[in-house]
């Protein structure tokens, strides 16, 4: 099948459905809707399609694509007030496969309480038994888990078996990594000697504790299993399936009589006819992009009244929760020297000589560094590093924003917070992660040694109390987002964050792990010992994005803020049409088509509550999920 590589001939044709954006969620939902001959379906993908590029298939060469604008969008945030107004990068894939294709590749499950609060938030359908069989039609577990004996396994506290909740026949190719350095074991025994037991079946919905995670790197060819290998690349030959890279999605386009600047949400439903999209490269001051739904609704007339008119884009559809309740994980990298400069770590790679040597390995034996990426994790609930009063003022914090929220907290935004609080006093449910890294991570502190040896731990708040939003900034298509994560705008999230990386000290501190170390490099030993000022200061200086955005445009009731629906329509459109092909509008580089099927937001954006898990498990399932509902859609008429 064809892959476009103009528009001419990808419009020449009409499609039952378009779908915007060829990422890690889009191209699921395309493969599986091109699996019924009789439908075309069309993905219009902004960035390029790199096949076979080393630095996409090598897991080592993880990090090559970030900051490269083929690969990357590479946008920023906003001046951060709570961080001293520094401007973060945030990541995100611009090339078929998106953030599949750029990501770290390690694959988690939520917890059974994180899919229940989507049912919570008046979601019905989204519960964990509502997900588990999605979740076995994406991934295909190795039949043998880790090589080894059952000491090994458990040492490693990887999965074994689980019946019933995973599955080898699905699409995603998992596996354990070959290399794990020497500090992935004694970072487990570590985190067991203060309490934090092993929890081999992280992937069975009870997700707390230590666990090695399988990651998205095929066991066989020791390459990374993303979207476009494992979707679209299979399907690529069907005749029904095409896709366009290069094209830059400027808007859906809306119909209906009743809609007009002074009848915004006027009768009936505004309906999706067509999309715009420009092809090749921005003309003037480069390429640009978008946090993308949020930014093409707004950019087609659906949000908030007021923001749109300021914008002089003609407001079609009231909906202000476009944008709003952008919610990620912030991250706090630490990295320890290790004593014995010779134990062998990625800093290693830094080396050329040593890289060119481990690069052959790889080649001849599919091991070793290349074939690998960091996998022990660490989940914590905060009874782990917080006593009793610190973790009741921090539940208490929540009750000021929760009242402010609106109908005296009992609105969605409310009971948002309210589930909130419910885990962070619920000793069953992780709100940090610890992510072991076994090389130096803490760069915004400063470079590592030359020769130095280093073991980091990554500090992660999975429930940020923080909340943003992404907005488009002008009317001009490809203009720049504003994307404000507000990042630890809430002033417990400091506190958590602060009490996570005391208590990974801790952990650094704790034999097997402690007797490696020679001493903390960042932060330093002063920063540790200054109570608040020090800390909280290397905190605010090195906290990053842990580029898990999600919920600006949350499937919830519409009251509440909502601005998709449980079945992922958008609201106050009817979704569907069926014109014919050809616009009399068409020029090279904009091209405006009537066709299809748009207007469902698929993709991370619709999650309305942040999880305590890496979000691409969870996403690939999405997909599948979701597929059902459009085909249900089209033909069920639902
Ligand atoms: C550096 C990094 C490491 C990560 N590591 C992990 C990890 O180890 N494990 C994990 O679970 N998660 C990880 N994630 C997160 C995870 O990969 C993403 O959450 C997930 O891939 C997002 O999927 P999506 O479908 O929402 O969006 P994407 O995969 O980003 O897809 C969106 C697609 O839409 C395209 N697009 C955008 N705007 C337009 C437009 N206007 N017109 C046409 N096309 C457009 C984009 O180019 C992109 O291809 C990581 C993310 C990053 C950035």
């Amino acid at each position: 099948m064809p892959h476009h590589s103009n528009p001419e001939s990808f419009t020449r044709r009409t499609y039952d459905y378009i779908v915007i954006g060829g990422g890690s969620t889009g191209l699921v939902v395309a493969a599986r809707l091109a699996e019924d001959p009789s439908v075309q379906v069309g993905i219009i993908e902004a960035g390029p399609y790199h096949k076979d590029d080393p630095r996409v298939t090598i897991p080592g060469y993880f990090g090559k694509t970030l900051g490269d604008p083929s690969f990357d969008w590479m946008f920023e945030s906003t001046p951060q007030t709570h961080l001293d107004n520094r401007i973060l990068p945030l990541a995100r894939g611009r090339t078929l496969g998106g953030t599949s294709t750029i990501n770290s590749m390690t694959w988690a499950r939520a917890s059974k309480a994180d899919y229940a609060a989507l049912v919570e938030l008046g979601n019905k359908g989204w519960s964990w038994e509502d997900w588990l069989p999605y979740f076995l039609r994406s991934e295909s577990m190795p039949e043998a888990y880790v090589k080894g004996s059952r000491e090994e396994k458990e040492d490693l506290a990887a999965y074994d078996a689980n019946e019933g909740v995973h599955s080898s026949e699905g699409r995603v190719k998992l596996g354990y990594v070959p290399w794990f350095g020497d500090t992935h074991r004694p970072f487990f025994r570590a985190l067991e000697g203060l309490g934090v037991p092993s929890n081999p079946s992280s992937g069975s919905g009870a997700n707390t504790g230590n666990f090695t995670l399988v990651t998205s790197i095929d066991p066989k060819s020791a390459t990374r299993s993303n979207a476009t290998s494992a979707y679209y690349e299979p399907s690529s030959q069907s005749s029904n399936l095409h896709l366009i890279t290069g094209a830059h999605v400027t808007r859906i386009l809306l119909d209906g009589p009743e809609r007009s600047e002074g009848n915004v949400g006027g009768k009936g439903e505004a309906r999706a006819v067509g999309v715009e999209f420009e092809f090749g490269d921005a003309q003037d001051g480069g390429e640009e992009g978008s946090y993308m739904s949020p930014v093409i609704l707004e950019q087609s007339g659906i949000g908030s009244p007021s923001l749109l008119k300021s914008l002089g884009i003609t407001p079609l559809v009231d909906l202000p929760g476009v944008g709003e309740n952008l919610q990620d994980h912030p991250l706090v990298p630490m990295s320890y020297e290790l004593k014995d400069s010779k134990t062998i770590t990625g800093d290693l790679l830094r080396d050329p000589a040593f890289a060119a040597k481990e690069l052959e390995y790889y080649q001849k034996t599919r091991k070793g560094q290349y074939a690998s990426i960091h996998s022990a994790f660490s989940l914590l609930p905060l009874q782990h590093l917080m006593t009793p009063p610190q973790i009741s003022a921090v539940a208490r914090s929540i009750d000021p924003v929760r009242l402010s929220a609106g109908n005296g907290g009992r609105g969605g935004k409310g009971k948002r917070y309210e589930i909130q609080r419910r885990w962070i006093e619920d000793p069953t449910h992780a709100n940090i992660e610890l992510m072991h890294v076994p090389e130096y991570c803490a760069f915004g502190a400063g470079p590592p040694k030359k020769e130095g040896r280093y073991v980091s731990i990554l500090v992660v708040l999975m429930h940020a109390l923080s909340k943003g939003s992404v907005h488009a900034s002008s009317k001009k298509s490809r203009a720049r987002p504003v994307i404000n994560p507000a990042f630890l705008s809430h002033p417990s999230d400091m506190t958590m964050l602060a009490h996570g990386v005391r208590f990974a000290h801790r952990v650094a501190g704790t034999s097997p792990l402690g007797d490696l170390i020679s001493s903390p490099s960042h932060p330093t030993a002063e920063e540790l010992a200054s109570g608040g000022g020090g800390l909280e200061g290397y905190i605010k200086k090195l906290v990053e994005s842990g580029h898990h955005p999600i919920g600006s445009c949350s499937m919830l009731p519409r009251r509440d803020g909502g601005v998709v629906d449980e079945r992922l329509k958008v609201y106050g459109t009817s979704n569907i049409r069926f014109v014919p092909p050809f616009p009399s509008s068409a020029r090279t580089d904009d091209f405006v088509w009537d066709c299809v099927v748009v207007g469902f937001v698929v993709d991370a954006s619709i999650l309305p509550i942040h999880f305590s898990a890496h979000p691409q498990a969870t996403l690939y399932a999405l997909g599948e999920k979701v597929r059902f509902f459009l085909y249900q859609f089209v033909v069920g008429g639902v």
